[in-house]
């Protein structure tokens, strides 16, 4: 049986932020995929952070009073913070204080599957801890990798004790395998480049119904129905990149990856890792942007996505808007205008129209070069 969440309390500044209450949801739904459940949210209006304890005075001494009276004894705040700031309040509220950071690393460290994401994470998370080795929020997180069935009991507190030189060495090193596995992928993604293989990749917000997509394709299409990839409502359930063979019924066939999905304030420590798992996308011939139609935050999620591509060096490349979860959004679907899609992933007639679109996209413009060529 699953254990309860962890109690925990939210806390934000509000700092002049249109999409302020928005992101305080967002944050504790990032604290539910890393299974915690937020019992009180604290949130403050300043014209910019207190440089040394985020909130001000009073706050600090509300939520010191919080954390004495509730369950909690752990406070997740919806910014990254300085490392004296995750100390100073720690101090005043007796607390362990997480940041937005912090959380999103210890969810992608508690998911991470393969050797690569595996590294990645811990890339990320050796880089987040190098100016904050006295805070808990790095302990947190060097607890919670030792306890990952590699390392030996209590390599936690030893990881604790490491000196910045110890760190830095570890970055090294982990950088070093990355690239190894980093040429392996480089020879691949060449390789299918040269068979001219063709390649789309679905690409967009957290939960905004990628995996599902990538699911009825391969139901539809592909090869064996093992090779299903995991589907769950919850932020970040994909952090891996999985590539599957569409086969058509008339010897098409494409390449589609599913990939991890993005979300407001990425830390900038993991954009590196989100570059080379999502190097599929940056050398598909089509991206398909899978929005979630249902959400009024939708604009947003676009907007983060299209940064996000743009950060980690994606090109702009062709691409396509499925605007998913129609069903729920209460719009007629499937409906198609020009390269935007209406869709639901549930529905078979859904499936076809983003077949079809595919299809024209990838292959009709090959048909049309060739055309042209032989003039
Ligand atoms: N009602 C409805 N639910 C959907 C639809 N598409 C996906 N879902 C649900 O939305 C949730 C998230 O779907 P996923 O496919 O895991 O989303 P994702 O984009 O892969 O998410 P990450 O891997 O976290 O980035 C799941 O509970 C799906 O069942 C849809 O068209 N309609
Ligand atoms: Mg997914």
């Amino acid at each position: 049986m699953e254990n309860k969440p962890t109690p925990v309390i939210t806390i934000g500044l509000n700092v002049n932020n249109s999409h302020f209450d928005y992101s305080m949801e967002e944050l504790q739904n990032l604290a539910a995929a890393n299974h915690m459940e937020s019992i009180e949210t604290v949130v403050q209006k300043l014209d910019h952070p207190d440089a040394g304890t985020y909130f001000g005075k009073g706050k600090i001494e509300f939520l010191a009073q919080l954390i004495q009276t509730t369950a909690a004894d752990t406070i997740i705040a919806n910014d990254e913070l300085s490392p004296s700031q995750i100390r100073n309040i720690e101090k005043q509220t007796n607390a362990t204080v997480i940041d937005r950071t912090g959380l999103i690393l210890e969810i992608f460290a508690n998911r991470a599957q393969t050797s690569e994401a595996k590294l990645q994470v811990q890339m990320a998370k050796l880089k987040y801890q190098l100016p904050r080795l006295r805070t808990s929020a790095s302990q947190r997180l060097d607890q919670q990798s030792a306890g990952g069935g590699l390392a030996n009991r209590g390599s936690g507190e030893t990881k604790i004790e490491l000196s910045r030189r110890n760190i830095e060495h570890q970055i090294d090193h982990v950088r070093r395998e990355l690239k190894e596995i980093d040429k392996s992928h480089q020879t691949q993604s060449k390789r299918r480049k040269e068979s001219d293989i063709k390649t789309v990749a679905l690409v967009g917000y957290t939960n905004a119904g990628k995996s599902t997509i990538m699911n009825q394709l391969v139901k539809r299409f592909g090869e064996n129905e093992d090779k299903r990839v995991m589907v769950k409502n919850m932020l970040f359930a994909t952090l891996d990149t999985s590539v599957r063979d569409i086969k058509m019924a008339d010897n098409k066939h494409f390449l589609l990856s599913d990939t991890v999905g993005f979300v407001s304030d990425l830390p900038h420590q993991l954009i590196q890792a989100f570059k080379s798992t999502l190097a599929e996308a940056a050398n598909a011939d089509l991206l398909i942007q899978v929005v979630d139609y249902s959400d009024e935050n939708q604009e947003l999620m676009m907007q983060t996505t299209e940064k996000t591509l743009k950060e980690i060096g994606v090109p702009n490349l062709p691409m396509i808007k499925v605007f998913n979860k129609a069903d729920l959004a209460g719009a007629s679907f499937p409906n198609r205008e020009g390269n935007n899609l209406i869709i639901s992933a549930l529905d078979s007639h859904s499936i076809d129209l983003l077949i079809s679109v595919i299809l024209e996209k990838l292959f009709q413009r090959l048909c049309n070069q060739n055309l042209f060529n032989s003039f």
